[in-house]
């Protein structure tokens, strides 16, 4: 190690000047926050194709309102011995029109629905990426996920079903109008029991709204335990736990099952009340007509138009009617899309105007002043007014017993956590003066699950870095972490996709999120733990990488192994979430009791 600059700093911290106290994780600072969904707004992204759905919708009403007259004139041509022939043109073109209008119209308003599903699913995606880690822990992954995909799909119908209702009305209220001139007195019968009708529909999709909702969350419930037991399957069979998440799994389903049949029961009544609504209308229009024709005062063909246009106006108030309970399902998912949009991203409002500030030369990698910390839902403070410096260069270790807060030490300096109380800065400059993205550009982190991403081995590779590697510097990292050979027998060496039927090691994966640090160049290698995992032969090529790293950058090393200890220039000791003693490994061992205790509790296992 004479190579090895020395530390610039390995005097143990200040001592922490405030009384340690459990501290809640502040509320994350509110950021530039993606836009709501907001529906209007969503509707007239594409004013053409709107305008051509609504054009298109218009002109099928309007043959669609032809064809009872047109019938009225066969029927009248038809007793005036004139020809039907131009009677029958006219209505096979005016319902061959009608037909491929809907048709098309239909199309443009399922590519506008489908064009909001993409734009809302991948802002939900893309907002859900930049949330506060604990946000996205206490959310869970699988409930996020059931809103990218089973809420955004019914938001995108809403769409179609925004436009629909419009149509619907606009083709009653149209029908409504040529039926009052046919004859009002019948036309006020009709007018009377849809009324009736509406109040009822109306009753039932209101409640609807609510039961969505129920759903939805029922939904994403399932979702999140499914998964979790998913990612914890190899446990779950170990255990024989299958059992036991069937059941957790099947009360959930069963919650669904229930809240999904209220709503079956509320959708059920929707039809039975269409039919019973349009039955009354059509006999009370019989009824009355029938004693109109006796008493003279409406004609055959009249009557015979006026009940076509009755029964066209069917199919439009069953198109408002489900249309008003599939909007009510659609407005509680967009409640729920809202409400993640709504929660703030991680980071900093005015991030993106802000110019990374320049390190300092002679300052500390990293310096935790007073420091405390309290995961959410927790009552007990992980750090509690911890202080110590990270010299500039050189290997730091983090050491204590279990719980000690160690890893969430490492989180703050990752900015992955906010101190709840006390400061962190790096390089010389509060965190809190670094915009996100550039603070975390200065950094490698290897945690403790080593996670790939589901990408290409060669991806992997150079996550964080500025500009892609060439072939020999990603030779060279995989060579220096011995991984040259595992990833050359790879069935497309590096650009095997990582992560489902060709996944490496733990031990792997461990030596390919090292080579990651090596290529990503950055000042500060953040490394969880990064041993558990190494055989002998492989721990000692990692202490020679570190070594490497270390040359130039301050490496921070969580770490369990008294062999890691032992070689570092820089040794924190930590308990109960309090910086103990800082110094370097013989010093500790001179005068630091619980170090001793902990270093002989690791010799005596040897
Ligand atoms: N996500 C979390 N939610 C709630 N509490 C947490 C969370 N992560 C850690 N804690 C708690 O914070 C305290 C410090 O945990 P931390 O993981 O920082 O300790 P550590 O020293 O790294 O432990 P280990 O050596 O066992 O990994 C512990 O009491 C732990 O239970």
């Amino acid at each position: 190690m004479a190579d090895r600059p020395a530390p610039a700093n390995t005097a143990p911290a200040p001592a922490p000047e405030a009384t340690p106290e459990a501290i809640a994780e502040p509320a994350p600072a509110p950021g530039p926050r993606t836009p709501r969904v907001r529906l209007r707004r969503e509707l007239a992204v594409h004013p053409v194709r709107l305008a051509a759905a609504l054009a298109l919708a218009v002109l099928a009403t309007a043959a669609a309102l032809a064809l009872p007259l047109l019938v009225r004139r066969i029927v009248g041509d038809f007793s005036g011995h004139r020809s039907l022939a131009p009677g029958l043109l006219m209505m096979a073109a005016a319902a061959l029109t009608g037909a491929a209008a809907q048709a098309l119209s239909g199309f443009q308003l399922a590519r506008i629905g489908e064009g909001m599903t993409f734009r809302l699913r991948t802002a939900l995606m893309a907002h859900a990426l930049r949330l506060p880690l604990p946000v996205v822990r206490a959310r869970g992954t699988g409930e996020l996920a059931a809103r990218v995909t089973s809420d955004a799909q019914l938001l995108g119908q809403v769409v179609e079903v925004a436009m629909q209702l419009p149509l619907a009305a606009l083709s009653v209220l149209a029908t409504l109008a040529v039926m009052v001139w046919i004859d009002w007195v019948l036309t006020a019968v009709t007018v009377a029991a849809l009324a009736l009708l509406t109040g009822l529909v109306l009753v039932i999709t209101r409640r609807m709204r609510a039961n969505v909702t129920g759903q939805q969350d029922a939904v994403g419930r399932i979702a999140q335990r499914f998964t979790a037991d998913l990612e914890a399957l190899t446990t779950i069979k170990a255990y024989r736990a299958e059992p036991l998440a069937d059941r957790v799994l099947a009360e959930d389903a069963e919650h669904l099952r229930a809240v999904s049949l209220t709503g079956a029961r509320l959708g059920a009544l929707v039809p039975a009340v269409l039919t019973l609504g349009n039955q009354f209308a059509m006999i009370a229009v019989i009824v009355t007509g029938g004693a109109r024709l006796a008493a003279g005062g409406l004609t055959v063909a009249a009557f015979a138009a006026f009940l076509l246009y009755l029964l066209q106006t069917v199919p439009s108030v069953n198109t408002l009617a489900t249309g008003f309970g599939r909007l009510q399902a659609g407005l509680a998912a967009r409640d729920r899309c809202n409400d993640l949009l709504a929660l703030p991203p991680e980071a900093d409002p005015d991030d993106a105007d802000r110019t990374a500030p320049t390190p300092a030369p002679d300052a500390p990698a990293v310096v935790f002043r007073t420091v405390s910390y309290t995961h959410t839902g927790t009552r007990r403070a992980a750090l509690s007014a911890a202080s110590f410096s990270v010299p500039r260069t050189g290997l730091t270790a983090v050491v204590g017993p279990s719980g000690a807060g160690k890893s969430t030490a490492l989180a703050l300096v990752g900015r992955f956590l906010r101190p709840g109380a006390g400061s962190v800065s790096v390089l010389g400059h509060d965190i809190r003066a670094w915009p996100l993205g550039a603070l975390r550009a200065r950094m490698a982190y290897v945690d403790q699950e080593f996670t790939l991403l589901e990408a290409s081995a060669r991806d992997n590779l150079q996550l964080g870095r500025a500009g892609a590697a060439d072939e020999r510097e990603l030779a060279r990292a995989l060579a220096t972490v011995g991984l040259a050979e595992d990833v050359q027998r790879l069935p497309h060496g590096l650009d095997t996709v990582l992560g489902r039927e060709f996944d490496l090691s733990g031990g792997q994966r461990q030596r390919m999120a090292l080579a990651r640090a090596l290529l990503a160049d950055a000042d500060i290698v953040l490394l969880d733990e990064p041993t558990s995992q190494l055989d002998g032969l492989n721990e000692l090529r990692f202490r020679e990488i570190v070594d490497r790293l270390a040359r130039r950058r301050a490496v921070v090393v969580v770490a369990h192994r008294l062999t890691t200890v032992q070689h570092a220039d820089h040794v924190i000791m930590m308990d109960r979430g309090a910086v103990v003693d800082a110094a370097d490994h013989p010093t500790l061992l001179a005068r630091c009791a619980p170090y001793r205790a902990l270093v002989s509790s690791q010799t005596s296992h040897r």
